[in-house]
């Protein structure tokens, strides 16, 4: 299982797991700056389960590291919890990361040398928790991979192996779980188990998922869609499909496109 159930009926705790005030993120010095995030400010509620969407280049990874404290914010305040996450240098800040973030990622980034049970139960030591075999192979059980504690990575498939993955973001319990493009990497039918476990776990265990993809099919299996245009929220849209995704996505690269092309006629390029 990811956890404790979420309440009778499998109701989520209240409260809000994931808070943004004006957030910005400028990369590089003066003459080849980019503004990445332009003052993003958001509130996602505990057990809720958000897809970002957004053209090419449009802040959605830079977002994802900022909330995870993977990355810094220029300016503006990221809390997880309630909790800010500060400035109170690395350590502290990986510690933050360790106890209450779950990070999954399109490359699934499991270590080669390590086989499954134990890339699974990493995150808990090096979180100096104990080591709780026995929830381990629980959790790689409800993953569909009970058999496979003793392989290496490589001897899995692509989907297989971001199943570990999602079974070591969830050992800590964490409070929230972010996924960048997590089924990036997977045919349709790995991507559809994969967005199955996903939303098992915040519809049944009430954990917070916040995912960033480019694909309407998987934005679909979320609760709401914030799009993201040039390092700003442009858009939110509540229980989406998948068509009203595509078609909503594909108005904002032409409204990208249009602005980008104003901009340089303006500029006389
Ligand atoms: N480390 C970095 N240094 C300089 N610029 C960066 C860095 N990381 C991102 N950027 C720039 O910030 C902007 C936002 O990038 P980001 O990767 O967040 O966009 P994205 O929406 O995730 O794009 P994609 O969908 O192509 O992955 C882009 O213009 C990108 O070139």
């Amino acid at each position: 299982m990811f956890g404790h159930k979420a309440g009778p009926g499998g109701t989520a705790p209240s409260g809000e797991a994931l808070r943004l005030e004006g957030v910005r993120k400028v990369y590089g010095a003066e003459d080849n700056r980019v503004v990445a995030l332009d003052g993003v400010s958001l509130s996602l509620p505990t057990g809720s389960f958000t897809a970002v969407m957004g053209p090419s280049g449009s802040g959605k990874s830079t977002l994802l590291q900022c909330a995870a404290g993977l990355d810094k914010p220029s300016a503006g305040r990221v809390l997880v919890d309630g909790a800010e996450l500060s400035g109170d240098g690395e350590a502290a800040l990986t510690k933050f990361r360790r106890e209450r973030i779950g990070f999954v990622f399109q490359q699934f980034n499991l270590l080669p040398t390590l086989t499954v049970l134990q890339n699974v139960t990493l995150p808990l030591k090096l979180a100096g928790r104990r080591v709780d075999k026995d929830r381990a192979r629980e959790i790689l059980g409800r993953v569909g991979l009970g058999d496979r504690l003793g392989h290496l990575p490589a001897e899995l498939s692509g989907g297989q192996q971001q199943r570990v993955a999602i079974a070591r973001a969830l050992v800590t319990e964490p409070r929230i779980l972010f996924g960048d493009e997590p089924t990036g990497a997977l045919d349709s039918r790995s991507a559809r188990d994969v967005l199955g476990l996903l939303q098992e776990a915040v519809r049944v265990y009430g954990r917070t998922l916040v995912m960033v993809t480019h694909d309407p099919v998987a934005a679909a299996h979320a609760d709401a869609v914030l799009y993201l245009a040039d390092g700003r929220i442009v858009g939110h849209q509540s229980a989406p499909t998948a068509e009203a995704v595509a078609e909503r996505m594909t108005r904002l690269a032409d409204e990208v496109e249009r602005q980008r092309t104003s901009g340089r006629t303006q500029a006389g390029v």
